[in-house]
């Protein structure tokens, strides 16, 4: 007998199973069932959506229909295609054999909702697995391939092709012979000479790894359980666990944020342009002009994704160095895929070349500028490449900041140019900025988010502003952690309190490692430090507002960050990671302070979380209310993305919704007004307007908008 399951189960799905599995047990022509899902999937588990109403939820079935499953007295064998994934994978430990066609991928990936594998799954899996092959699978919820799944045991046989007819070979063999070695729950957990040490480092390293995400922790002690209790109270205890997770407000928190990247690939302008109507071109080859630190992560994420690229260098010197780099990050990642090498293919011309003649871009689909931030120089390129490229090239700009209008009119079809805001290292970075000017067109812009999917990235599609959507977020952010310093607090009080937030690095550390001359050149560039300042200037004011030149003086002190050795920290030498604080530093903070007359304070964790968050997150109402972003999950996508902010808390703008926008708002204007020369603290009028309308949930605040002005 055969039963169909569905992609995802809903109610439906677990009383059909059921319904089936009673039948086929009652029935005496029935001798074996197999289990597949419709359409070449087997299931991707439980409807995420659902854990938002737990009482209804069809997850609450699917541990019953799992006992079931196990407990007939007929042999039932899981047929898996596509992917078995949560309580889908649970599903299959119930049946007594596993069957799977060699693309399928098996995985629990609870952990990454917030959740932990609630259908008996932390039970099973290490029974049949072993400890340390289960808890790595259930605390970092990694797809694995069928054929590692062979290796570990999960799976009793791969199918090449048709994986239904194998799953009912096998079960046609195995009728007769006695399940009870079969039922996983009847199964001791192999033993380890040393379990309780394994298990302790398991949760150091979990918490390590995920601070202050409670779901990887639970997850070890569910498997925790499985090795100390027998079966029946290992689920009791299972089931402890994730009722507790359930009510954490991280599971929602990591469900919105499952949703939010998804819910971005449909993206829209205020124009009308959006994806439903907008046709991507191919890309079918690609450029990359400049190969420093980024041009040479993007010719490696192009290889990587199989598309062939021209990387061009102004010089033969530069062309060197950059070759020499990209082919050491590409070893890299050919040592971590299956097939290396030999699959990258990038020793082959056809598939990499180097060049500095421009005349080689002449038929490429698509070219991504990534020189240093230079308006002149980026247009003097443009310029070169509107001469050059075949009509139909998309032409894109990796920028952080700059002005996607203007780089577009230094050629003659600035529909065609678009901003890829790339992050640093951009073969690792998930995040893709998409930034449209005002003349860039539907299709150029379906034509970088298609460009995103084939590069394994998550393409979010914002508006043309000074730092997009990220970096304007950033500003803010990174000033009241200067100001802080200011006003007596430490970078390592700063950065501490940020990172037990869970932020993956503080503003400092961050600062050092992309190097404070960055900004610095930038500031000048801006005529807001540098020999353009108007002589005259207040040291600790620009056009009228507070402004900390602290940064800046670093940098006239040679203090770049990690790259000099030293910047708000102290490193072991040039180029070094470990930062310790540095009483230099401690005793310039003094020094400037008596300079300007402030008296230290002492700055409690509190405020220095509010003034940080609480700025950057106005500054996104500021963004939602102009247009640049078409809702608040873009720009919690790309922070979660591309800024190291801790998933499980959902996002900047999700954050906002559970502080609650009175509280935020309140503590702003509380801020505002001891710092009233500080824009960034002065509330947004967008955050009072749904304030004033009662606050409304996160996916209904774009309808309060007003797109008179957009700035786009
Ligand atoms: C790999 C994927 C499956 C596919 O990837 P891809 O091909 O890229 O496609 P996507 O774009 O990602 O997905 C396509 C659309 O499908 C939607 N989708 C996918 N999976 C799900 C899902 N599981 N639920 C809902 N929706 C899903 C996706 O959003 C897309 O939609 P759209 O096109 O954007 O509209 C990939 O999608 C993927 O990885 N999916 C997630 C897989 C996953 O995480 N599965 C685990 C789910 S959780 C689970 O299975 C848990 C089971 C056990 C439950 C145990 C319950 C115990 C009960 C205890 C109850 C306690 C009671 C409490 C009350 C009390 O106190 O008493």
């Amino acid at each position: 007998m055969v039963i169909e399951s569905l992609f995802y189960f809903s109610l439906a799905v677990l009383q059909a199973l059921e319904d089936g599995l009673k039948k086929a047990d009652a029935d005496p022509s029935v001798k074996a069932v197999m289990i597949c899902g419709e359409n070449g999937k087997f299931s991707a588990g439980a409807d995420i959506r659902g854990f938002s109403a737990p009482q209804s939820h069809p997850g609450i079935g699917l541990a019953p229909i799992v006992s079931l499953i196990e407990s007939s007295e007929k042999p039932v064998v899981a047929a898996i295609e596509g992917v078995a994934l949560g309580g889908g994978l649970e599903v299959a430990l119930g049946c007594h054999y596993r069957v799977a066609h060699v693309k399928a991928r098996m995985g629990l990936p609870e952990v990454t909702i917030g959740l932990l594998p609630g259908a008996e799954g932390t039970q099973r899996l290490p029974r049949l697995i072993g400890v340390p092959a289960a808890l790595d699978m259930i605390t970092t919820g990694k797809h694995i391939p069928a054929t590692e799944a062979l290796k570990l045991g999960l799976v009793d046989e791969i199918a090449e092709e048709n994986t239904i007819e194998a799953a009912i070979r096998l079960a046609n063999k195995v009728i007769g012979q006695p399940l009870a070695p079969r039922r996983l729950s009847l199964k001791p957990v192999p033993t380890l000479p040393n379990m309780e040490a394994f298990l302790r480092e398991a949760l150091v390293k979990v918490k390590k790894q995920a601070r202050g995400c409670l779901a990887p922790e639970l997850c070890v002690q569910a498997v925790r359980a499985a090795s100390e209790r027998p079966f029946a109270e290992g689920l009791r205890r299972e089931r402890e666990l994730f009722r507790l997770l359930l009510s954490s407000g991280q599971a929602r928190a990591l469900q919105y944020a499952f949703f939010a990247e998804r819910a971005v690939r449909r993206w829209a302008t205020p124009a009308g342009a959006s994806w439903s109507s907008a046709n991507a071109q191919p890309v079918r080859s690609a450029a990359v002009i400049g190969l420093g630190t980024m041009g040479r992560g993007i010719v490696t994420s192009l290889v990587k994704a199989n598309i062939p690229v021209v990387a061009l260098e102004q010089d033969l010197e530069n062309l060197k160095k950059g070759r020499k780099a990209v082919m050491l990050l590409l070893e890299r990642e050919a040592m971590k895929m299956e097939g290396g090498a030999q699959r990258l293919d990038f020793h082959n011309p056809a598939r990499l070349q180097f060049t500095v003649d421009f005349d080689l871009l002449r038929d490429v689909d698509l070219v991504i500028e990534a020189v240093f931030e230079n308006m002149a120089l980026k247009k003097e390129i443009f310029h070169k490449l509107s001469k050059i490229c075949k009509p139909g090239a998309l032409l894109c700009t990796n920028t952080s900041a700059l002005n996607i209008n203007e780089i577009a009119s230094a050629t003659s079809r600035p529909q065609q140019v678009i901003g890829t805001h790339f992050f640093s290292p951009a073969h690792v970075m998930r995040l893709l900025e998409i930034i449209y000017g005002s003349h860039t067109s539907p299709s150029a812009i379906a034509t970088a988010m298609q460009l995103a999917k084939a590069l394994n990235k998550i393409g979010v599609v914002v508006g043309n502003c000074f730092g997009f959507v990220g970096n304007r977020m950033m500003f803010p952010y990174v000033q009241q952690a200067v100001f802080l310093l200011e006003e007596g607090s430490r970078p390592e009080a700063v950065d501490e309190v940020l990172e037990d937030f869970g932020f993956k690095i503080g503003p400092f550390r961050m600062s050092d490692l992309a190097g404070l001359d960055v900004g610095w050149r930038s500031r000048q560039g801006q005529g807001l430090t540098g020999p353009s300042l108007p002589a005259g200037t207040p040291a600790r004011q620009r056009h009228g507002q507070r402004y900390s030149p602290l940064p800046d003086l670093l940098c006239e002190h040679g203090r770049f960050g990690q790259k000099t050795g030293h910047g708000w920290y102290l490193y072991e030498k040039a180029g070094g990671r470990t930062a310790t604080p540095d009483p230099w530093l401690h005793n310039f903070l003094a020094r400037y302070r008596d300079t300007h007359g402030i008296k230290a304070r002492a700055i409690d964790q509190e405020e220095i979380l509010e003034r940080c968050l609480f700025a950057l997150i106005n500054e996104g109402f500021a963004i939602l209310a102009e247009g640049i972003a078409s809702g608040p999950e873009h720009l919690d996508v790309i922070y979660i993305n591309g800024y190291g902010w801790p998933r499980h808390r959902g996002g900047p703008m999700f954050y906002a919704s559970t502080v609650g926008l009175p509280r935020v708002l309140a503590k702003l204007e509380q801020y505002s007004e001891v710092h009233p020369d500080v824009p960034g603290l002065r509330p947004n009028a967008f955050l009072r307007k749904l304030v004033a309308v009662g606050s409304p949930p996160l996916q209904e605040w774009m309808s309060y908008v007003s797109w008179q002005s957009p700035k786009l």
